[in-house]
């Protein structure tokens, strides 16, 4: 079995994948800490011959899961950003700082769009840009939904959004201080997400495919009006891609990968633009 580890800052995810059929067996989350408790957090560690690890958690956390890992799995894989890695250009001035999950996902976007916007919805929203050709652009950096939310202090941090709330309702004025609360950090986060698109593709002339992930990519997608797709194991697309174990995954196949959307013209986009921009 191969052990693919998500270290993020809130949650750490998990998931076993089957070396020969390329099945994924099982998968969990629990919440980033200190220490990792094999048996417990994550699977037992006998049946696991190969561990995938891509962190953005303190480097303590990743020092200490990796030698806990090293006594017990032959191989231990860690992601690393690089200055160039599949065919991409990492846009940052000093490429080991881009986020390693940001960096996954940029990957995975490309190899499976060839050029894409690439979106995670976590602890923080992170927005990268690879263009065709490979170039990574750079990105930018929001806080979650969570973290937007904490940040107000106004006692209504343990009434998150319902995942299953529709849009409409969502970008509605709220009448109550958590709906307004709730109401306001999303449509920060969805209308952010839709303009930022909207400027880079303008700016660099190209109707690009937007990904999706992360733990709160599935009420965020409601709201974003560009064609994208929805991809959960987007950063393991780049462990696999980065460290490929299985025939399937020797021959560029990455799980979950979803039909890559097709983006609106450009022509359609500028015209969007200058639409919320009353031109
Ligand atoms: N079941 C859940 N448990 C915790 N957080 C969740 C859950 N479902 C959605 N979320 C949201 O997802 C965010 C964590 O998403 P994730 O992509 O795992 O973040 P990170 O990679 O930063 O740890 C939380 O901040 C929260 O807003
Ligand atoms: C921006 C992030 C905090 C996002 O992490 P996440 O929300 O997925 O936990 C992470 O990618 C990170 O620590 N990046 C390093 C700084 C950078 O990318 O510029
Ligand atoms: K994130």
């Amino acid at each position: 079995m191969i052990l693919d580890l998500d270290i993020g800052n809130t949650l750490s995810k998990w998931r076993l994948k089957d070396v020969d059929s390329s099945e994924i067996r099982s998968r969990g989350a629990v919440w980033t800490r200190e220490e990792w408790r094999p048996g417990a957090d994550i699977p037992d560690l006998d049946v696991v011959e190969s561990v995938r690890i891509s962190s953005v958690a303190r480097k303590a956390v990743l020092d200490d899961t990796v030698s806990l890992l090293r006594r017990r799995v032959p191989n231990v894989f860690v992601a690393r950003s690089t200055r160039e890695a599949l065919g991409v250009l990492n846009g940052y001035e000093e490429p080991g700082r881009l986020g390693v999950d940001r960096w996954m996902g940029a990957l995975a976007g490309y190899q499976l769009a060839g050029g894409c916007c690439a979106v995670d919805c976590g602890s923080a929203i992170t927005v990268d840009f690879v263009i065709p050709g490979g170039y990574h652009l750079g990105g930018y950096i929001i806080p979650g939904l969570r973290l937007m939310k904490e940040s107000l202090k106004l006692g209504t941090r343990n009434v998150a959004i319902d995942p299953e709330s529709e849009a409409a309702e969502l970008l509605e004025p709220g009448r109550r201080t958590v709906e307004a609360v709730n109401h306001g950090i999303y449509m920060a986060a969805v209308s952010a997400i839709n303009r930022i698109y909207s400027e880079v593709c303008d700016q660099q002339e190209v109707a690009l495919p937007m990904l999706l992930t992360g733990g709160d990519a599935r009420v965020v997608s409601r709201g974003v009006q560009v064609p994208h797709a929805v991809w959960p194991d987007m950063v393991y697309g780049g462990l696999e891609a980065s460290f490929p174990l299985t025939p399937a995954e020797r021959a560029g196949r990455m799980s979950g990968a979803p039909v890559v959307p097709s983006p609106v013209s450009l022509e359609k986009i500028r015209a969007g633009l200058a639409f919320s921009m009353l031109l």
